[in-house]
């Protein structure tokens, strides 16, 4: 059962009047997503096409994944832990390779691209920072020294800026970090390769409220400055609340529901509003 979720639909070339329209057929639950007031969206940046995953084991991980994801936007990822919102984010850069004709980046089929070309467009942060040895510097100075590329002392320092860390941290080690700190270290190195999309796994489930804050800060001035597509799989729905614009709800491997999050409230499906209650 494949959930038609037609994205494309939202282009104003193609169409006046800008609503995400989802398919009802069977999966009646599914609510439409008026996108008149989200900047940027007509243009789609990440088409995923009828994704699925089957375990060695035969069980189904991912069912006929189906959603486009607009240019410039926080999508959030919620579901139930083991529902595939790992497995999905992971498909989207090729940390798991995804079927051909299955995941497409500005419309090209990503298996098509130079997987390390990928990834530096698609940069992608973990729950936990793990920074090499050396500086601060070092760690962010590392994805464009691999294209040969040295990035000066003010274009470092425009990076620690950009992930809200001062110039005191420039000559640091991993060791001298917090959490926090690092995870923004982690940010700023992943930036340092100058993304078109942020793909983030729980980013802040390890850092305390005003680490997750400054993290929330800059990724919703980067969908603001610069119009960098966002997605970010949580287990906080406040924190989802907070910063996506389009919250996918994920369950047993398919999406049940897309929806704004502040119209959570007004999902079908038991499980988001489980969800919702458990949050509140
Ligand atoms: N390489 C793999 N081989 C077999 N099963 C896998 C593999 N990777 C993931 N799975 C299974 O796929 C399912 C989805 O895993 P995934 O990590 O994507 O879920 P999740 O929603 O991100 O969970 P959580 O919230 O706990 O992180 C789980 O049942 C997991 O055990």
């Amino acid at each position: 059962m494949e959930i038609s979720q037609n994205w494309s639909k939202i282009s104003p070339q193609l169409h006046s009047s800008h609503s995400l329209e989802i398919s009802q057929g069977e999966r009646g639950h599914l609510l439409a997503v008026e996108m008149n007031d989200i900047k940027g969206a007509a243009e789609t940046k990440i088409e995923i096409r009828g994704l699925n995953k089957v375990s060695d084991k035969g069980d189904s991980i991912l069912k006929s994944v189906r959603v486009d994801i607009p240019r410039g936007v926080i999508m959030g990822i919620i579901g139930p832990s083991g529902s595939g919102k790992s497995t999905i984010l992971r498909a989207l850069n090729r940390l798991w390779e995804p079927p051909k004709n299955t995941v497409f980046l500005d419309g090209t089929d990503i298996c098509d691209l130079d997987v390390l070309c990928l990834r530096r467009k698609v940069g992608m942060l973990f729950q936990l920072p793990v920074l090499f040895e050396g500086t601060v510097a070092d760690n962010i100075r590392y994805g464009p020294k691999l294209k040969g590329k040295k990035l000066s002392d003010n274009e470092v320092y425009k990076l620690l800026t950009l992930a809200d860390l001062d110039s005191s941290f420039f000559y640091k080690s991993g060791g001298e970090l917090s959490v926090g700190q690092a995870q923004r270290v982690a940010l700023a190195r992943t930036l340092a390769n100058e993304p078109e999309v942020l793909l983030l796994d729980e980013p802040t489930s390890a850092l305390d409220p005003i680490s997750t804050q400054n993290i929330e800060d800059v990724l919703v001035k980067l969908r603001k400055d610069q119009m960098m597509t966002i997605v970010i799989v949580s287990h906080s729905i406040k924190q989802i609340q907070r910063i996506a614009d389009i919250v996918c709800l994920l369950v047993d491997g398919e999406i049940v529901e897309i929806i704004k999050p502040d119209q959570l409230s007004e999902a079908k499906h038991p499980m988001a509003l489980r969800f919702l209650q458990l949050s509140s």
